[in-house]
């Protein structure tokens, strides 16, 4: 499969949709196809297919966990494309330590990603330095083989 790069996110308020942005400034400076898109635009078995890399963004939601109308359905269609697949994820919340980006991590994991860096989270709308951190989120995992 060619390099081809998906940076998939849910936003409520645009906080999220902001890293996502930067994320795919990363990516493509070093994959020259990436598609940036919000979960609803988007078909998870034509992601899981047709992309050699993944990067996901979800704030956090309910208590803890990630929005469950749209992105939650999308990764659970997504499982079964993501052997091997090399994954980052990152998004905006509150107050949280990260725990809804972990769980995340661990149930993607599990599902058979391949995680080159940890878990990106940003509090509210990102910061210069956060987005700086999502940048070299993106590029790490698209320069990843
Ligand atoms: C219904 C609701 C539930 C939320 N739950 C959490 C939570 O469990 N932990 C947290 O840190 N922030 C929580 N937040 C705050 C959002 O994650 C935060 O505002 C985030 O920046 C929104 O990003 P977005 O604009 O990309 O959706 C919640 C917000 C709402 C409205």
């Amino acid at each position: 499969m060619s390099e081809k790069v998906a940076v998939i996110y849910y936003s409520a308020t645009g906080n999220t949709e902001a890293m996502a942005e930067a994320v795919s400034i990363g990516a493509k400076s070093v994959v020259e196809d990436v598609l940036l898109a919000p979960v609803a635009d988007v078909d998870p078995e034509t992601i899981g297919k047709e992309y050699s890399h993944i990067i996901l963004g979800c704030s956090a939601w309910g208590v803890e966990v990630i929005e469950e109308e749209q992105m939650k359905p999308f990764c659970e269609k997504l499982k079964p494309f993501l052997k091997g697949k090399i994954m980052g994820i990152f998004g905006s919340c509150g107050w949280s330590r990260g725990a809804w980006l972990n769980s995340w991590y661990n149930e993607l994991h599990f599902a058979g990603a391949v995680f080159p860096a940890q878990p990106l989270l940003a509090y509210g709308y990102p910061d210069k330095e956060s987005l700086k951190k999502c940048e070299d989120l993106g590029k790490k995992v698209a320069g990843t083989r």
